[in-house]
């Protein structure tokens, strides 16, 4: 069995942090807005955000788990075939909430309410992907962002937020 990675102290409490992505689907769809806007009113931090036409190998590397699935090469088609809004969210319970918030990965077993549950209805087209744990949320950042374009910064809210 493969030893777990410690998440550094940096990466925990309100300071977590979650990779989320905006398919090629929501883009065209025009979901963008109302997907940040939804995060936003959670009262997540936005840290880091681009639109970004991912390569192939990039998508490979992001889905590396996935890929004896017979839905592979479909995905990685999928996925490059416009661009992707890129985000890092950052927050207390950040991993676990944004998946709530998603939606389970097939749209017909998400509930209203949820970005999938209201927006789409295929599993090869679910409009969004966040990471499914702290540790994946670690790589997929780092794989999609360069340090530098990540920003620290001090939330005015963060008082309203947290006790
Ligand atoms: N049975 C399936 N058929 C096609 N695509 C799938 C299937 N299961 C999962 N996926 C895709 O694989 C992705 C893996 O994680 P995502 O949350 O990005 O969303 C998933 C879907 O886009």
């Amino acid at each position: 069995q493969q030893a777990k990675t410690p998440t550094p102290a940096c990466w925990t409490g309100v300071n977590e942090r979650t990779f989320v992505a905006v398919k090629p689907d929501g883009v065209q769809r025009r979901l963008v807005g109302e997907i940040m806007r939804r995060f936003e009113k959670k009262g997540f931090k936005l840290v880091g955000l681009k639109l970004v036409q991912a390569s192939e190998e990039l998508l490979r590397e992001h889905y590396w788990d996935l890929r004896s699935r017979p839905f592979f090469g479909g995905l990685v088609t999928y996925m490059s075939s416009g661009p992707v809004v890129a985000m890092v969210w950052q927050g207390l319970d950040v991993v676990k909430t944004a998946r709530k918030m998603l939606g389970e990965t097939n749209p017909a077993d998400s509930l209203p309410g949820t970005i999938r549950g209201d927006f789409c209805v295929e599993v090869c087209r679910n409009v969004i992907h966040g990471s499914d744990s702290v540790e994946s949320a670690q790589k997929e950042i780092s794989l999609w962002f360069r340090q530098s374009e990540l920003n620290r910064w001090e939330s005015s809210s963060s008082r309203w937020l947290y006790n």
